[in-house]
């Protein structure tokens, strides 16, 4: 038979798995990581560490299914976006990854934007400048880190790391192309300006495939420290959104995801690429040529619940939806700003922090969970809003990330956005559609459409929204958007303390 093997390159955790081509799961195996923050605003990560991680899930997934490797028809990867990693001329790591939450470089997002113009920004990049994005990463680098900066001969997206592990081909695919911020969506190649702006040639930057292309076979030292087979298939794959999208079925305009990872997303594929004329929400490219999406981004979702976790002390998941359970909807009139390192759409705004508003002698502890789940749920409306503001509203929602294993959110996330939510049959969608991405690079499937039509499928009843909770959530919604202009600046500052104290 033939297999497929996804990989997802997560924030938080390495999912791999091994699938039949009808989207039957037959090993899983994670390995979770952290991030490393160095400095206040700093995010980063080793990709050793993303190695070492894809190394043993893929032992562990060989192990569990006990198939021998060569069955193994193909496989793709699904990674986190915009982040940076650097190699020197020696194929040696210059540094640690600059991931996509990372917050440093707000100076540098305001000077590139001087130097490369608002117009040209709309008309070549067709997304907001943001921190943690490769242009602002490599600026930041030019200016803080000259000698490593001086070293830069190859840059990557995360996952192209990984391939480039265990095939040794330098590559990337469209969707991280367009996220790094370097890349002309309407021409279709690195955006020489913005390089030239950064004191770099485009010969630093990956050659550019479709999702589906197969590249080449694993190197002879890694299907050694793997286990895959050298007659596998090894494919480009994509960013984690647009592989999350396939593996929840989008594959083109009409359906969309909300996603709840450690980050949140609204993914909405469009005809043609829509461009932000608000600079507030992304427009990128997807898995295959003539292919796009818009994107609401935040920053904090499933951050949020983590956080409070370990406020709580209590890093159980299932626990802490448990406890929201408990609370009444509203959480008792209080209010979670889930701002914890800033946020992406609709704000833009590094320096903003987090809030909770409204507390008095009656708020306990199964209110501060509930307002949490509640706050991220309010902040993907938003985002949401901004994306429907210059994109068609599909028909159909689906909701993804960690995030759906807790009915309680997705009850939240329905009332809060007011849509009736579908959620797929599977977990770990990211990792699914980059295995079905592999099955088009092998010619298992003919296309996606026909991968996702084989692979995915939606639990019979969706999570629908209850018309009480959502007149109840509409009032407390425009409270939340009102309490970003109130405390913006309030906000700001407390960031630049914390910042200033943390350097001290
Ligand atoms: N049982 C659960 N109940 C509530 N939230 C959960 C549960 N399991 C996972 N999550 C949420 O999902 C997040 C992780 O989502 P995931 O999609 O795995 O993230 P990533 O791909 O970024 O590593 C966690 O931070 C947590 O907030
Ligand atoms: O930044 C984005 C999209 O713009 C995220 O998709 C990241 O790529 C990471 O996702 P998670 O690991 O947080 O789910």
């Amino acid at each position: 038979m033939d297999y497929l093997m996804g990989i997802d390159l997560g924030t938080s955790s390495l999912k791999t798995l091994i699938m039949e081509r009808n989207g039957k799961i037959i090993a899983l195996s994670k390995c979770r990581y952290d991030v490393q923050s160095p400095m206040p605003g700093y995010m980063e990560q080793d990709p050793k560490i993303w190695w070492q991680a894809c190394v043993q899930t893929i032992r562990d997934c060989l192990y569990k299914s006990g198939i021998n490797s060569d069955e193994i028809a193909s496989l793709g990867f699904s990674g986190q976006m915009h982040g940076l990693v650097l190699l020197d001329n020696k194929k040696e790591l210059i540094r640690p990854a600059i991931l996509h939450n990372d917050a440093r470089s707000g100076d540098e997002v305001k000077e590139l934007y001087e130097l490369l113009g608002m117009k040209n920004i709309q008309e070549h990049l067709m997304n907001p400048l943001f921190t943690g994005s490769q242009i602002t990463s490599l600026y930041w680098m030019k200016k803080n880190e000259v000698r490593q900066f001086r070293k830069i001969r190859y840059i990557l997206s995360p996952k192209d790391y990984l391939l480039f592990r265990l095939t040794g081909v330098i590559c990337t695919d469209y969707s991280d192309a367009s996220a790094t911020l370097l890349y002309d969506i309407k021409e279709n190649r690195w955006w020489k300006k913005a390089l030239e702006c950064i004191g770099l040639s485009d010969l630093r930057m990956a050659p550019v495939q479709e999702s589906i292309i197969s590249v080449g076979k694993v190197l002879e030292a890694a299907g050694e420290e793997t286990g895959i087979s050298k007659k596998t298939v090894v494919c480009v794959g994509g960013g984690d959104q647009v592989m999350q999208a396939l593996g929840n079925g989008v594959v083109e305009p009409g359906k969309a995801t909300v996603t709840i990872g450690s980050s949140g997303q609204i993914f909405i594929p469009t005809d043609c690429p829509v461009g932000n004329p608000n600079y507030n929400m992304h427009t990128f490219c997807g898995a295959q040529e003539n292919t796009w999406f818009s994107m609401g981004a935040i920053l904090s979702a499933g951050l949020s619940l983590k956080w409070a976790g370990s406020v709580l002390e209590v890093n159980d998941f299932a626990e802490l939806s448990r406890r929201a359970e408990l609370a009444p909807a509203g959480s008792g009139g209080i209010l979670f700003l889930p701002y914890l390192n800033g946020e992406r759409t609709p704000h833009m705004n590094p320096m903003l922090r987090g809030g909770i508003l409204g507390l008095n002698t009656k708020t306990g502890t199964n209110d501060f969970v509930r307002s949490v789940m509640e706050g991220v749920a309010f902040a993907l409306r938003e985002a949401m809003e901004t994306c429907l503001q210059i994109t068609p509203d599909p028909t159909l929602w689906i909701a993804s990330g960690g995030g759906t294993q807790s009915n309680i959110w997705m009850e939240i996330l329905a009332d809060i956005l007011g849509k009736p939510l579908y959620i797929s049959k599977v977990e770990e969608n990211a990792a699914v559609g980059a295995a079905i991405t592999a099955g088009v690079g092998a010619g298992v499937y003919r296309n996606l459409k026909e991968g996702c039509k084989e692979v995915v499928s939606y639990q019979p009843d969706p999570v629908v929204p209850d018309v009480e909770r959502i007149k109840q959530y509409e009032e407390l919604y425009q409270i939340f958007k009102e309490s970003y202009t109130a405390n913006k600046m309030g906000l700001e500052k407390l960031s630049q303390i914390q910042r200033r104290d943390q350097d001290a």
